[in-house]
């Protein structure tokens, strides 16, 4: 389906006197898009705006149909979630900050407890990890758990800022891995993922938009 998610002529300038970028890309449902591009090309600001954390200069972006700015910023941000290359990190263990966000946000499900521990398990990381400070996490291990709050919340599309940056190979690749799962788990979910892994480019549904190439992107 081409028209679950896309962004057309999205324009934004990097910093004051910047560069214009313009893109435009879409996504299909159950698949990946992959940004590329050097550093400074403006992977991570495109994902700012996607998740209206930051504004563009001018350009659409489409949900199932509906355009962007129909959709209360609060809802956009449920269903689209953005996850940081540094994650928000709060006061109290693993367990208090995965259940953290379920007193805020906007949909009803509830904490669920095993999938949590379900979730841990195939990110490597151990379920004693939940009674951790989660202040005292190594930036990996913190990582993982900021993407797993994320996908606990159920959103419809994960915004990923590389994902597997602070990870070795080993756990690089249990992530890699979890969010193929994630993605075709269930119908209506996406993701896209600024990524300089290489090895997830073959994967199938997966597209590249290559900021560094082009400013035009992938349709
Ligand atoms: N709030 C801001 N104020 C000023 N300049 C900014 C701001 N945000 C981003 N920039 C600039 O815009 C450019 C693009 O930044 P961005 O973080 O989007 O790049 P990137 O492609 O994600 O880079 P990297 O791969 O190094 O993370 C950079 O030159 C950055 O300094």
């Amino acid at each position: 389906m081409a028209d679950f998610f896309y962004f057309e002529n999205i324009s934004y300038h990097l910093g004051a006197a910047g560069r214009r970028v313009i893109v435009s890309a879409s996504l299909a449902e159950g698949g990946v898009l992959l940004i590329k591009g050097p550093s400074g090309a403006g992977k991570t600001t495109l994902l700012k705006i996607l998740a209206r954390l930051q504004e563009c200069d001018s350009g659409q972006v489409f949900f199932k149909g509906e355009n962007w700015l129909t959709i209360p910023v609060q809802l956009w941000r449920a269903m689209i979630s953005c996850n940081s290359q540094k994650p928000a990190v709060f006061n109290g263990t693993v367990l208090d900050n995965l259940r953290r966000p379920f007193s805020l946000k906007i949909r009803k499900e509830a904490f669920n407890l095993s999938e949590a521990e379900k979730g841990l398990l195939e990110l490597l990381l151990s379920r004693e990890i939940l009674g951790q400070e989660a202040r005292t996490l190594s930036g990996g291990e913190a990582a993982r758990v900021a993407l797993l709050r994320s996908v606990l919340l159920n959103p419809d599309i994960l915004l990923l800022d590389e994902p597997a940056a602070s990870l070795d190979d080993k756990s690089g690749s249990a992530v890699r891995d979890f969010l193929y799962h994630w993605v075709r788990q269930r119908p209506g979910r996406g993701i896209i993922m600024v990524s300089h892994q290489h090895d997830c480019n073959d994967l199938p549904g997966t597209k590249v938009l290559d900021l560094g190439v082009q400013q035009r992107g992938v349709n």
